[in-house]
């Protein structure tokens, strides 16, 4: 059962809702992955619908300071009801997410005790993570410096030890090495892990992480030698201004030794540096970690967009009506269909592969916790390309939407505006797209090289494994197709690459090719992992068979889009291409009139969604009407500020054109 539009006196998409062919609560569950996530996503929602405190409807109108307090006021609520209530960590998480308003939280959560859980101690776990659960510390991830963001080897500050002491001096030695953009750092934070660069017996050792603290416990002033802030205002209103994204340097501030994270390497009381027999690349594990996690974000920010363009595409009627008949709803339109039913399909194809990935990365953790890093590669390219190819289309699917929704899409009460400014960034944090697409990119070329030496791919670069079969072949309109375009773009860029003075030279050049390449690779992923998803055994009445429709839409959609490169490989005709766009349209029909229905599943409550044109009830008009007089220039009637510009001008023209 939906939320808290229960009560709703009429439903203007009832009809829309009668025409579904499929059971749309067994579909909820295949969306949400069991009827315990059902419930329990529903009981978190309508919690935070049905509290005052968590009130967002005039958000964007706030000025910065009153929605920065706003959002410590939400947090600290957030935290009394998890404790009041004793909320598990998967129900304290679900509120997190129905409360949707980024904070310092979520860097705590999501980067801070990741940070400190993968390249921790024993010990320092059992010392800092009690403190972090129970917010007695607030933590931060300060990587980036204004001088470097994605290349991470290339940061500043510098940890030199003194053996005198038995104390690191963290010191931030230009401008550029000044911590720039860290979440929760600018006004919430007492400490951070801080990565600066190791410095022992005159030896630079590269990156580090370290736990620094930077305000006091007593009264939040910055500590001796600490300067901090916040960087400023960002994108759009309210948004993303609701996070404290910080500046920090440091003039020799000294911590103890033991608060360098000694998981993967330490330093001993002498002095020396000793490297654990575990891969380096772990230090980059919070970021594999945070990537996977923005992928089943993607999934969500879409789904929200997509259910708001879907359900006001069915109440929006334009044209049609010269004969005295009913206008069309816009949803009708082809082209509306063959704009919005792919953004439909992906939400789904992102939500299941992000289940996937989810999945990879469990695995992935429990062999390295028995030290097997044998797929720890393979880890880094799915977390890296999905967060890449999800968030960019996402971020392009909720401009769409807004235009789907014409000029009332444009408005801060269509929600999507907003959506669209806190989510964008997407596509730079953690990890600029291109550059994680690069690292997809470099490692294929690394299988492509090994190919010839007989050693046989594995996980998701299996089918490479394939390739004479896959060189030769015509393909049929399958999963094969995006093999054969997947490999052969791989294999074209290395045969460039090969006849380039030298690799990475060669890498430079044809990096362009290179991204290419790496999106056919992580398109062919979703695909597949889209494919197996149906081919499970998926209860309720005709779930299977909408679920199918969207993968064929989905698959069929992502081959028209880069029908250039399936051509130009050589892996489909000029005809299938043709026939495959033919077939897409036969699709669009099927889904259509199953349209509202597939949003629904998502279940989302109209406080998530946020939206005067997503409203469950379809009852737009009234909404948008009411929601225009809250505005605060609406206060009064003539505007403040007539007296002093207005008037003054008005008298003015009279005299102008009396002469
Ligand atoms: C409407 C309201 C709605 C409200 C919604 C509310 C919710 C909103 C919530 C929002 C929360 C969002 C929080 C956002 C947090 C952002 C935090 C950040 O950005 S934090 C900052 C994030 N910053 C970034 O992401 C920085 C991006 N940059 C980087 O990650 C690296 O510098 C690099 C990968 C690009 C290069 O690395 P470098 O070492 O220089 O050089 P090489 O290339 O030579 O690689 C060497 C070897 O390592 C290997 N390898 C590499 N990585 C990994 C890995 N992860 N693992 C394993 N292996 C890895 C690689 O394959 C190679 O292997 P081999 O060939 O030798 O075998
Ligand atoms: C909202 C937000 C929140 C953030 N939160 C945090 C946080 O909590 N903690 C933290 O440490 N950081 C945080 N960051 C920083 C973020 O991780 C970096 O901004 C990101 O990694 C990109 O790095 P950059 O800014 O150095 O971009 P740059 O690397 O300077 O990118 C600029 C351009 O150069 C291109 N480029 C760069 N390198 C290459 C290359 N090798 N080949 C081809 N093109 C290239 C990029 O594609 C891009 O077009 C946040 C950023 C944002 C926007």
């Amino acid at each position: 059962m939906a939320v808290d539009h229960a009560a709703a006196e009429v439903d203007h998409l009832a009809a829309e809702r009668a025409a579904a062919r499929f059971d749309v609560e067994a579909m909820k569950i295949a969306w949400a992955g069991s009827r315990h996530a059902v419930d329990v996503a529903d009981r978190m929602a309508r919690l935070v619908a049905s509290d005052p405190v968590f009130r967002k409807d005039n958000r964007t109108m706030l000025s910065r300071k009153d929605l920065f307090k706003d959002t410590l006021r939400k947090a600290a609520h957030a935290w009394k009801r998890i404790v009041e209530l004793r909320l598990t960590e998967e129900e304290a998480s679900l509120l997190r997410q129905y409360v949707d308003q980024p904070g310092y939280v979520d860097l705590h959560w999501g980067m801070f005790v990741p940070a400190i859980k993968g390249q921790g101690t024993e010990e320092q776990q059992k010392k800092w993570l009690p403190l972090a659960y129970k917010f007695q510390i607030i933590g931060c991830y300060a990587q980036t410096e204004l001088g470097h963001g994605s290349n991470v080897q290339g940061l500043e500050t510098t940890a030199t030890f003194d053996p005198m002491t038995d104390e690191f001096v963290i010191h931030s030695p230009t401008l550029t090495s000044s911590k720039w953009w860290p979440g929760g750092l600018g006004k919430a934070s007492t400490h951070a892990v801080v990565y600066a660069r190791l410095i022992t017996e005159g030896k630079d050792y590269g990156i580090h992480g370290f736990i620094v603290q930077l305000r006091s416990l007593e009264d939040h002033s910055p500590l001796p030698g600490v300067t901090l802030g916040d960087i400023g205002g960002k994108f759009g209103s309210g948004a993303y201004n609701s996070m404290d994204n910080g500046v920090l340097r440091f003039d020799h501030v000294r911590i103890p030794r033991d608060q360098m994270l000694m998981r993967l390497s330490q330093v001993t009381r002498e002095g020396k540096y000793v490297q654990s027999d575990v891969p380096k690349q772990l230090l980059y594990g919070t970021m594999v970690y945070v990537r996977q996690s923005i992928v089943a974000d993607a999934s969500k920010a879409l789904s929200r967009a997509v259910c708001i363009a879907v359900r006001y595409s069915a109440i929006r009627k334009q044209f049609g009506s010269q004969d005295g008949g009913p206008e069309t709803q816009v949803l009708n339109y082809r082209t509306q269909q063959s704009r919005l039913f792919p953004l439909l399909a992906s939400a789904y194809a992102f939500r299941f592969v992000g289940d996937w990935l989810n999945w990879l990365y469990t695995d992935v953790t429990q062999k390295l916790e028995v030290k097997d890093y044998s797929t720890l590669q393979e880890a880094h390219a799915c977390t890296a390309g999905l967060k890449a190819v999800t968030t960019s289309a996402t971020a392009d699917a909720i401009e769409e939407c807004r235009k789907l929704c014409g000029g009332h899409g444009y408005l801060n009460s269509s929600g999507l505006p907003e959506l669209f400014a806190v989510y964008v960034p997407a596509c730079t944090y953690e990890g600029d797209n291109v550059v994680l697409l690069l690292q997809v990119a470099r490692i294929l070329m690394k299988t492509v090289s090994q190919l010839t030496s007989g050693k046989q791919p594995v996980g998701t670069m299996a089918y490479m494994g394939k390739v004479q079969h896959l060189m030769q072949s015509k393909c049929a309109v399958k999963t094969e197709a995006f093999e054969a375009r997947a490999l052969r773009m791989a294999v074209n860029c290395a045969q460039n690459i090969g006849q380039a003075s030298n690799q990475e030279e060669g890498f430079y050049e044809r990096s362009p090719d290179l991204l290419e390449a790496a999106v056919a690779h992580i398109q062919l992923i979703i695909v597949t992992k889209f494919i197996e998803k149906v081919h499970q055994d998926i209860p309720g009445h005709g779930v299977k068979e909408q679920l199918q429709n969207l993968c064929n839409v989905y698959a069929l959609y992502t081959l028209h889009k880069h029908l250039g490169d399936f051509l130009a490989t050589g892996s489909l005709t000029p005809k299938q291409g043709a026939l495959a766009n033919e077939q897409l349209g036969k699709l669009y029909a099927q889904v259509r009139p199953n349209a509202v229905a597939l949003v629904d599943a998502f279940n989302y409550t109209d406080h998530y969604l946020g939206s005067v044109l997503g409203r469950y009830d379809g009852n737009v008009y009234p909404a948008l009407y009411e929601e225009a007089w809250k505005d605060p220039l609406n206060e009064t009637v003539v505007p403040e500020g007539y007296h002093e510009y207005l008037r003054p001008l008005l008298k003015q023209q009279l005299k102008l054109s009396r002469l």
